[in-house]
């Protein structure tokens, strides 16, 4: 398939966005877990707040609460009584009377104002108000914060670390979260050694699985690693059987091209089917998506910056949108350019930028340099993406693009 502006023989990148996300089934079994263990999880029902926080009206400031109407007679009132956080007072006061309030102190139901008692004078039991009060001040509202009944968190929501405290200050002490996703990790490739390893002529050290998993553990699933696999047929059969059975998706990388010993199409082809294979995007045409027996199948290219591309802008994507969570929000700014970039027609690319505001406090983006598919530093030291449609040809240094921020699976 192909559009307008697409080479021949490539999925438009929308497109196969759009029908991998067509074949995504979200999981839905669900646990229920201890605040404290929910972080990331993702929510399977909405949170409604069951109590008004603050719970009752409270004084924001160590003073002296009394009723308004008792300051306009008299600018010296009567100690009464002491409200403390944990020990409110319990008695009733009478006009030109105050209590001794400290911060968090429950407001007793006979005063409506607090005045902070750097501003008043003490003698004894008389309390001279030095200056003119508003009706409410320093007093925290029951419900200021959240009302009984309010939505606190949606469904699909990461429960993210304030999460937790604002579940807690709720009393709220278990959620309904999704399991955690299973994702297997497979890397291809009779040259790759673990560093670690000794390399010998032509080998180089592994790179893909170690920066997938670690963006997968952001994304706060289970990785199930299987390590690196020869370039061989039976070998890579034998691993996604296996990876099959365990996960709910296969990730591998390499051997997803056209060269003699690139197997992952052929043998997704034979054990399960093929979404859709080569994309209009640069780096990363040969992604392979498709489904095995039990699980889904991303096969990412091998080059290190056309893997993690990829991953970002397709399969992470994905597996969003099987962990049941609210998409991914991405922020993306028009910007002036400030270098030349080279650019065919054809594919859509993501270029490596940097992102910065310059002396006259313009917004600009500079290109990271040589954008080769095996420049990993590229990725290292850009902080956005420079995307450039498919019918876009070179960019001259002062022309507008549109750039991606790096979010946070990224950094
Ligand atoms: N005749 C053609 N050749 C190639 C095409 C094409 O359309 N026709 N596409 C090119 C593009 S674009 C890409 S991207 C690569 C993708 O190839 P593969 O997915 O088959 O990847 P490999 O050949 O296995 O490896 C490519 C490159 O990446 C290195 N690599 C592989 N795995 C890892 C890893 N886990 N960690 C670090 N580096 C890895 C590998 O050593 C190679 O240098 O195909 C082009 N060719
Ligand atoms: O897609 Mo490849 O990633 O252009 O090098």
């Amino acid at each position: 398939m192909s559009d307008c502006c697409s080479a021949p023989g490539l999925l438009p990148f929308e497109n196969a966005l759009a029908r991998m996300l067509e074949q995504i089934t979200p999981i839905t079994e669900t646990i229920e877990l201890p605040i404290k263990d929910a972080l990331n999880y993702v929510l399977a029902d909405k949170v409604l707040s069951p109590l008004n926080v603050p719970p009752h009206d409270n004084s924001a400031m160590d003073g002296y609460a009394f009723s308004l109407a008792s300051l306009a007679k008299s600018k010296t009132l009567t100690l009464v009584g002491r409200s403390m956080a944990g020990s409110p007072y319990q008695g009733d006061c009478q006009p030109g009377e105050c209590i001794r309030i400290m911060t968090g102190a429950k407001m007793p139901d006979c005063c409506d104002s607090v005045e902070m008692q750097e501003n008043c004078q003490v003698d004894g039991e008389q309390i001279t108000f030095l200056k003119d009060k508003q009706l409410g001040s320093h007093v925290r509202k029951a419900g200021e914060d959240i009302q009984i009944n309010q939505q606190v968190l949606e469904k699909g929501h990461r429960i993210s670390a304030v999460d937790i405290g604002v579940l807690a200050s709720l009393g709220v002490a278990t959620v309904t979260v999704y399991r955690k996703l299973k994702v297997a990790l497979i890397a291809t490739g009779d040259e790759l050694k673990l560093p670690g390893q000794a390399l010998s002529e032509g080998d180089i050290y592994e790179s893909n699985s170690f920066v997938l998993s670690a963006m997968l553990e952001k994304l706060h699933v289970d990785v199930i690693d299987f390590g690196i696999i020869k370039d061989d047929l039976a070998a890579i059969t034998d691993v996604f059987v296996s990876a099959d059975k365990q996960a709910d998706a296969v990730i591998s990388s390499g051997g997803v091209s056209v060269g003699d010993a690139d197997y992952t199409k052929t043998v997704l082809d034979e054990l399960g089917e093929i979404g859709f294979w080569k994309i209009a995007m640069k780096p990363g045409k040969p992604f392979a998506f498709g489904k095995l027996a039990n699980s889904v199948f991303f096969g990412l290219p091998g080059n290190p910056v056309s893997a993690l591309v990829t991953f970002h802008q397709l399969a992470l994507v994905a597996l969003t949108k099987m962990q049941n969570a609210k998409p991914l929000t991405r922020t993306s700014l028009q910007v002036k350019c400030v270098s030349d970039l080279r650019k065919s027609p054809g594919r859509m690319d993501f270029q490596r930028g940097i992102l910065s505001v310059n002396e006259q406090g313009e917004t600009v983006v500079a290109s990271t340099g040589s954008q080769g598919s095996g420049i990993l530093s590229s990725l290292a030291q850009a902080n956005c993406f420079i995307v450039l449609a498919s019918e876009q040809g070179h960019v001259s240094a002062g022309e507008t693009v549109s750039v991606q921020l790096f979010d946070h699976y990224l950094h």
